[in-house]
């Protein structure tokens, strides 16, 4: 089982309100994205789950255990990377995941392997051998990513996981996630759309503290079809318009229905097809529910 579930949790500082009764559960394999503005909270939010700092009220569990009563048994399968992973300078990259592999209680010869087989999935194995307070952002970003998968545990915690990389690692971290979740539940931040698309089984956008919104992202239900398509000779297959523009319509389409089926029917119906793509409305989500910056 892997689960989470976050009940009602608030979180003030003095009068500062950072989380405000946010609640939700995840369960299952895949990946969970935490969207939300700076400040918005998802860090606070994160490290509630990781037993790094007490909400002001209400509870985390993981696996219905709750985090903040036996920390030590809610985070025996849990991994996390919470905001930028500092180490003690004067060790290398590779004492550091040694003794964080160590305290998870594996054997030195256990740990040796583990380091090496996550120094390769996070290619960082080119410098672990040097001072941490030589290694760049990005080095420190890896690093620390390994050290969040030591113990190869059910459930993985990443604030921004990809934050500092150059464009290869980004997608090398992507591509471990979309690896990683197939087995695992995978919860992150991020502020990056594209990522999010790529990697979200659900969302969560928080905003001021507030959960605004939680669902799963329905990737393939949207279409955006260019072309000459007239909105009043839609085919059934066809839930709803999203959009319509000259040239260029958004379409929900109704569960089940086969996107070669629905091409077919447009065009029996007099419409002309260019160009038929599967549409991420995530960005017209957060938009709705967060709005523009300099609103
Ligand atoms: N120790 C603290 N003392 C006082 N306020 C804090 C503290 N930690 C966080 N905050 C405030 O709580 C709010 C939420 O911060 P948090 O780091 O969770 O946001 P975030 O969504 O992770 O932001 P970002 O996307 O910028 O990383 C912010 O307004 C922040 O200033």
């Amino acid at each position: 089982m892997n689960k989470v579930s976050v009940e009602k949790i608030s979180k003030s500082y003095g009068k500062f309100r950072a989380l405000d009764n946010v609640s939700f559960e995840v369960e299952g394999n895949g990946c969970l994205v935490l969207l939300g503005p700076n400040g918005a909270g998802k860090t606070t939010l994160m490290k509630t789950m990781t037993n790094i700092i007490r909400p002001t009220s209400g509870n985390v569990k993981i696996n219905d255990i709750n985090v903040r009563e036996n920390p030590k048994k809610a985070l025996m399968n849990v991994g996390s990377l919470i905001e930028q992973p500092e180490f003690y300078s004067y060790i290398t990259g590779y004492e550091a995941l040694m003794f964080t592999c160590m305290m998870r209680g594996l054997d030195r010869k256990t740990c040796e392997s583990e380091v090496e087989n996550l120094a390769r999935l996070t290619n960082s194995k080119g410098y672990l051998t040097r001072k941490t307070r030589e290694y760049s952002r990005g080095m420190k970003q890896r690093v620390g990513l390994a050290s969040a998968m030591i113990g190869d545990p059910n459930i993985i915690i990443l604030d921004e996981p990809t934050f500092g990389l150059d464009p290869s690692g980004m997608k090398e971290v992507r591509d471990l996630i979309i690896k990683l979740k197939k087995e695992k539940l995978i919860i992150l931040s991020t502020h990056l759309l594209y990522e999010a698309q790529q990697l979200a089984d659900w969302v969560a956008i928080i905003n001021s503290g507030k959960l605004q919104y939680y669902g799963e992202q329905e990737k393939e239900n949207y279409i955006e079809i260019t072309g000459n398509v007239d909105v009043k000779k839609l085919p059934n297959s066809i839930d709803s318009v999203i959009y319509a523009g000259q040239n260029r319509i958004i379409v929900k389409k109704k569960t089940g229905a086969r996107n070669s089926e629905i091409i077919e029917n447009l065009i029996e119906l007099g419409n002309t097809v260019d160009t038929f793509n599967y549409y991420s409305i995530l960005e017209d989500l957060y938009v709705n529910q967060v709005g523009m910056t300099s609103d």
